[in-house]
């Protein structure tokens, strides 16, 4: 049986990140997908020109409808834009308890326009994160959860997934993508272990939403796969394999998006 896999996210009308990356990537990962959004973002690959955030409480009721009548065996959580929107976010899932809950604390567009409300960085950190099973932060969003400054070599990364882990979060996948270097390297941590998961760097500057195509394939793969481990080394492996397809793509004059596509296409 297919995962009913539910993303709560922003949107991206030019179809590289937010619900309408996740929704290609929970499709290709054998997933069947479902999506509640949080705002609407005119943003193509070259930036953010406005956001439309929605309702609190209209986010609210499509969270309790749609959680009322379908079973969801997993959850990935990305734009929240506010600290109402959190607030929301984290009162559903307390009443229901989905399984397998990933949060890509999502802070700022590739382009470097903001997603997420600078004061909404508290709520994030001290309301939500303790209550999800994995978080996904990259590193400038690390630094700003921690309220330190941005690391800068693998290194320093088991130390610092330790101090996110002490903020209350399960397990948690610290993306180096930021780095540079031969290989793009994160580290998984939780339950006491640390592990490097490393694969080559793809020259391309078709990397627009590689962060939310993550979250979302290890969102669709847990409930596929026995462990964290297994599910976020495949779902790399897979965004790897999208990153490299993406010179098939004609998609923009800025950061092009990944392609996502079936296994055996
Ligand atoms: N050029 C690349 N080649 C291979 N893997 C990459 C490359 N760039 C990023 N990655 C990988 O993509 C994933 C996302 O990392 P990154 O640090 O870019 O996230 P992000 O900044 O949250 O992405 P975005 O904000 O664009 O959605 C990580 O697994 C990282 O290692
Ligand atoms: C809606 C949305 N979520 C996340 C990102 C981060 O890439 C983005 N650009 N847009």
């Amino acid at each position: 049986m297919a995962p009913n896999v539910l993303t709560i996210a922003g949107t991206d009308p030019s179809g590289g990140a937010g619900v309408q990356a996740d929704l290609k990537a929970f499709s290709a990962n054998g997933a069947y997908g479902m999506s509640v959004i949080t705002a609407l973002v005119a943003q193509t690959t070259t930036g953010v020109s406005r956001v439309q955030e929605v309702p609190p409480d209209f986010i609210t009721d499509q969270l309790v409808t749609l959680l009322d009548d379908v079973r969801v065996d997993a959850v990935k959580i990305g734009m929240l834009a506010n600290a109402e929107v959190i607030r929301a976010v984290t009162a559903v899932l307390e009443r229901y308890c989905p399984p397998f809950v990933v949060l890509d604390p999502v802070m700022v567009a590739k382009s470097g326009d903001r997603l997420l409300a600078p004061e909404a960085v508290g709520a994030l950190r001290d309301e939500l994160l303790p209550r999800v099973d994995l978080i996904t932060p990259n590193l400038p969003e690390a630094a700003d959860l921690l309220g330190e400054g941005e690391i800068a070599s693998p290194d320093q990364m088991p130390a610092q997934a330790e101090r996110l882990a002490a903020l209350g979060a399960k397990q948690v996948l610290l993306k180096g993508g930021h780095l540079s270097g031969e290989s793009s390297v994160d580290l998984l941590h939780g339950d006491g272990v640390s592990e490097f998961l490393s694969t080559e760097r793809v020259v391309t500057t078709n990397d627009h939403g590689t962060g939310c195509t993550l979250s979302a394939a290890i969102a669709a793969l847990r409930p596929q796969r026995a462990d964290w481990l297994e599910a976020v080394c495949e779902a790399k492996q897979y965004l790897t394999d999208a990153l490299r397809a993406s010179e098939r793509l004609d998609v923009g004059r800025g950061h092009g998006p990944v392609h996502h596509f079936h296994r055996w296409w």
